[in-house]
């Protein structure tokens, strides 16, 4: 479903150059959970917001279904990013003014879905997160890991085929990270595509491919 092929980034230049990712080629399939992992700067965000349409490479393409991304608009490029993905952050950027209902409906705000419809459907995203009693909270009102739990509602909000997640438990105890980790694996049964960036070697267990990363190069890709 997703595939990179000869890809490279390289930011800067002379002095301040820095190779990101070294040829990186991988396949994705729809419905794996796989898991980019590597030591402090090997390259794993970069990876993912390249495979995410974030970022593009500095040489290599990625294709989308068979389709070179490259060669899309900057129109279907957003919907992609809108439609058919969601992001989850370690930081969960949520926006600090909106409570989590407001937060999750935000996305459906560009579609032609009226009100009651994405209050409705925040509703029942919020729930099935167990944040039911917390609808008009705002982020400060709540904990790390409600935050994030909130940030997972929202990227759901468009129905998307694949969630990426940057160290989605990278910012939470041990307990709320599992209840994170718990709910994409839900997600991830329910055949949405999950691929997350992450150091901590006790999530391997969920993942069905493992991509592990260093200096910006492909070690190697363990397929469970
Ligand atoms: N915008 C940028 N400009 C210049 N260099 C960058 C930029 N983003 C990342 N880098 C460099 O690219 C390399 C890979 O960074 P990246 O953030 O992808 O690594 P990472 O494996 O996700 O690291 P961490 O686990 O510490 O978050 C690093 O050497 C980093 O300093």
């Amino acid at each position: 479903m997703i595939e990179a092929k000869n890809v490279w980034k390289i930011y800067g230049k002379g002095e301040a150059k820095t190779i990101a990712l070294k040829n990186i080629n991988l396949k994705i399939e729809e419905g794996e959970f796989v898991m980019i992992m590597g030591p402090s700067g090997c390259g794993k965000s970069t990876l993912l917001n390249i495979l995410a349409l974030l970022d593009t490479p500095t040489k290599g393409e990625v294709y989308y279904k068979g389709r070179r991304t490259s060669s899309m608009s900057e129109n279907e490029r957003a919907i992609f990013r809108r439609k058919i993905s969601g992001f989850i952050f370690q930081q969960f950027h949520l926006i600090k003014t909106l409570t989590a209902l407001e937060n999750v409906e935000l996305p459906m705000m560009l579609d032609e879905r009226d009100k009651s419809y994405r209050r409705k459907r925040a509703k029942k995203l919020l729930e099935m997160v167990g944040l039911g009693d917390r609808l008009n909270h705002y982020p400060h009102q709540l904990s790390g890991g409600q935050q994030q739990r909130v940030a997972i509602a929202r990227a759901l909000a468009n129905n998307p085929k694949i969630i990426f997640a940057d160290e989605p438990t990278g910012n939470l105890d041990s307990k709320s990270g599992m209840a994170v980790m718990s709910i994409l694996k839900g997600l991830n049964e329910k055949g949405i595509t999950i691929i997350m960036v992450t150091h901590e070697q006790e999530l391997t267990k969920y993942a069905s491919k493992i991509i592990k990363l260093r200096d910006g190069e492909i070690v190697e890709i363990i397929n469970k």
